[in-house]
């Protein structure tokens, strides 16, 4: 068996953080993708190469068919980590409690599904290789992505679904329930990454498009105008899993502040959605773009205050609103990327000088296309020379 799955980066329009907490977020998939190769082999290694993070494993299977719990059976039930698994994994890759870095929990992460989906059964010898577009670690759901393929490709080898790519199509998608397993073997992967994850990258990374997300509940936005965004990248680099930690400390030792800011933010996450619905039914006006900047301004302030904001993020608004454009964090925050909605009517050259702009101050930057396809396998042809060319490097 070979096969190629990729899923795509997501931004949240609104609601990071506060969807943790049973809040509404507002999410949209991107047209920057990771890529994963799968090959069973016949060396008797599992390899796993992860060149965007300079990871590059291989174990014997006899080592992992020791790390298998005596308890571990096929586990229907997805909702929670098994964390007997999750101990032994943490002994065997040296992770000690402080010491969660990018490469140990992309390889937990692997491990974990690896393991639980195999664990029962034969387990195959295979390489798996991941090529991501997305900048990793950045608020562009690159962990969500990683997991994502991960469920689909691993949950493919196993046989527990089949694969969707039919001889003369050049990408294949899954079946509902199909997508629904996948989702929820990626949700653990992101609870490996993240600690407590609510589940709406993972969910943006399997059924792209946009989708409103309330406490695990996913609808998918049928309707939703087109609209241009700018990504721009800090490049401060920070963690998903500390910053949600942050934020739950602040609602615990502040209740009565913070929650009236979360419920704020869930208001503004809902008004996004009903003006996103209006701009579909009637003719699109620029009051209709005036209330999504405020809103993006307003959201802006609360993240702040939710203690996920940083200088760089400052800057960008600050840089964004000399041109008369908004923007806000997307993701967890602490740096990484924010969005600046672009009018229909803002003009190439303010667009060209506020990128400009954004580049002297170290800045990467770049107008994105909103609402990709979900997860899906590939034929080696539909992949883009370049990524295949990496993936075939292994
Ligand atoms: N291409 C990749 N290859 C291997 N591991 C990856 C890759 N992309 C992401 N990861 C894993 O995901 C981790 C980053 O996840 P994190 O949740 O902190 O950031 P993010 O998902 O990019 O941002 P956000 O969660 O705010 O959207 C990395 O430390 C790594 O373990
Ligand atoms: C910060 C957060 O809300 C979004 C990260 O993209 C975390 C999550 O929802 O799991
Ligand atoms: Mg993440």
């Amino acid at each position: 068996m070979d096969c190629i799955v990729s899923a795509p980066g997501k931004a949240i329009l609104h609601g990071e953080h506060a969807v943790v907490h049973g809040k509404v977020a507002l999410a949209v998939s991107l047209n920057l993708r990771t890529y994963l190769r799968l090959k069973v082999t016949t060396t008797g290694k599992v390899c796993v190469n992860l060149p965007n993070i300079d990871t590059f494993l291989s174990w014997d299977l006899s080592e992992l068919k020791q790390l298998i719990p005596a308890s571990c059976g096929k586990r229907e039930e997805v909702k929670r980590l098994d964390a007997e698994l999750v101990k032994r994994l943490r002994e065997f890759v040296g992770v000690t409690n402080g010491n969660l870095d990018t490469c140990n929990m992309a390889t937990l992460a692997f491990l974990y599904l690896y393991l639980s989906l195999f664990g029962s059964g034969e387990m195959p010898s295979l390489t798996v290789s991941v090529w991501s577009e997305l900048p990793t670690g950045a608020g562009l759901g690159s962990s969500a992505a990683y997991s994502v393929c991960l469920a689909a490709a691993l949950l493919c080898a196993s046989g527990a679904i089949p694969s969707p790519l039919k001889e003369w199509d050049q990408t294949g998608r899954w079946c509902q329930e199909d997508l629904e397993l996948i989702n929820s073997w990626a949700f653990q992967g992101e609870m490996i990454i993240h600690g407590n994850p609510s589940g709406v990258d993972n969910a943006v990374g399997t059924w792209g498009g946009m989708l409103r997300f309330l406490a695990g509940k996913i609808i998918p936005l049928s309707r939703v105008p087109l609209l241009r965004i700018l990504l721009t990248n800090t490049k401060i680099p920070r963690s998903t899993k500390v910053l949600v930690a942050r934020v739950k400390d602040k609602i615990n030792k502040f209740p009565s502040i913070m929650t009236p800011v979360l419920d704020s933010v869930d208001a503004i996450s809902c008004s996004c959605e009903r003006v996103l619905l209006e701009m579909t039914c009637e003719p699109i006006t620029g009051e209709h773009y005036n209330i999504l900047e405020e809103l993006i301004d307003i959201n802006q302030h609360h993240l702040n205050v939710m203690g996920v904001g940083h200088p760089a993020l400052d800057t960008l608004c600050r840089v964004t609103m000399a041109q008369g454009l908004h923007s806000k964090l997307t993701g967890a925050g602490g740096g990484g990327c924010g969005i600046t909605l672009l009018r229909p009517e803002t003009d190439s050259s303010i667009v060209w000088r506020t990128m400009q702009d954004l580049q002297d101050c170290g800045f990467d930057c770049w107008e994105t296309s909103i609402g990709g396809p979900g997860v899906q396998q590939h034929a080696s042809l539909s992949v883009k020379e370049e990524v295949l060319e990496i993936l075939n490097q292994f």
